[in-house]
């Protein structure tokens, strides 16, 4: 059952629309993410949703409970959410167990141990905000949002204060918290590695719209539009043509997969290669050239040149580290195809 619905959500400043048309629902216990560039609109969803914001048009319902419409809304204090921001926000003349306390109306010590384990700060229950490092502060942020029991939890780009290796690991670990605590979540970020460690369920947003509410793995094998393609992971869109009810031909041959177009045989279009869909092959007849290389540990990304001047890109194991300028064999294996009406 949805906990959260946003239907038809619009938002404005000064008359100008900054939110549109916005719809997605969210599952008790699921965790969902707002995830676009910057000025995109996604903080001003949240704070739709904590009941901050007049609504230009739509509604949102919390629990059963219409919570905002264009005819007026509940007050904040009264919807039973939480927040966590990205500057912490923690009392720095407060101990960790101090902090977590505060939202709590009978400080009861017990509930404050039981959120010291579930966020694994036990052992600095009794330092200062100061003394600690920033992942276990948004840590204690954490416990003392989720101390009141929210029905749902609002993170606005929790981590972006932190390393970006520390974001995807914390990303994981504030996931499991969650998941734990069986809260319901809505986080925003313009991280998509942040996006795809912690949520269930992705809604990919630019000027105001929602283009795609999906989980992380169907936005990235099922984009439903070229700006979901182009936004999410690498790829390239190379020209191409339908050939047969299953099938496109493009540059680097014919590929026989499922294509879930609405177009006839011979129409033109644009296929989706992710760089997982070329694969390195010495032996194989199919040359490209290497334009450029970028070393990522176990792999490198590697930018190739086609004879007709396209390129495509290629995930391919560290061990064949191959020369710029060199032409390699190459093959497509893509288990399905993406592409896109030209
Ligand atoms: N109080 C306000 N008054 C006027 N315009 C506003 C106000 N708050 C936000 N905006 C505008 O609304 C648009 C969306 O802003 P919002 O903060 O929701 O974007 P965002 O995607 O969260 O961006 P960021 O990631 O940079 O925080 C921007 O153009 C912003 O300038």
């Amino acid at each position: 059952m949805a906990l959260l619905k946003v239907e038809g959500l619009a938002v404005s400043f000064a008359g100008r629309k900054v939110v549109e048309n916005l719809s997605f629902d969210l599952a008790e216990g699921e965790i969902g993410c707002l995830l676009g560039a910057s000025g995109c609109g996604k903080t001003t969803v949240l704070r739709a949703i904590a009941g901050f914001e007049p609504l230009a048009g739509g509604r949102i319902v919390l629990a059963d409970r219409e919570v905002s419409s264009t005819q007026g809304q509940t007050p904040v204090q009264e919807r039973g959410i939480g927040m966590v921001f990205q500057d912490y926000a923690l009392f720095p003349h407060l101990t960790v167990a101090a902090n977590i306390a505060f939202g709590l109306i009978d400080k009861d010590p017990k509930v404050v141990r039981e959120l010291l384990d579930l966020v694994g700060l036990n052992h600095v229950e009794a330092r200062y905000p100061h003394e600690l490092s920033g992942g276990q502060q948004q840590r204690v942020a954490l416990a003392r949002a989720l101390a009141p029991k929210p029905r749902l939890l609002l993170l606005d780009e929790p981590f972006s204060n932190l390393d970006v290796e520390l974001r995807e690991r914390l990303g994981q670990e504030v996931r499991s918290i969650l998941k734990a605590s069986g809260t319901t979540a809505i986080l925003v970020t313009h991280d998509q590695r942040e996006a795809f460690a912690m949520a269930d369920r992705v809604g990919v947003m630019t000027e105001g719209a929602l283009r795609q509410w999906a989980a992380p793995y169907e936005l990235y094998h099922e984009p439903s539009d070229r700006f979901v393609a182009n936004f999410i992971g690498e790829g390239v869109l190379l020209p191409a043509k339908l050939t047969g009810p299953n099938c496109i031909e493009f540059e680097l041959g014919e590929v026989c997969r499922t294509v879930a177009i609405d177009c006839c045989i011979g129409c033109d279009m644009e296929v989706l290669i992710r760089p997982d869909d070329i694969v390195h092959v010495d032996s194989s007849p199919l040359k490209a050239e290497v334009i450029a290389k970028v070393f990522r540990g176990a792999h490198f990304l590697y930018t190739l040149g086609l004879p007709s001047g396209q390129r495509v890109l290629s995930l391919v194991p560290s061990h064949h580290n191959h020369a710029i300028g060199e032409a390699i064999g190459i093959e497509v294996e893509c288990d399905h195809v993406i592409a896109f009406k030209a």
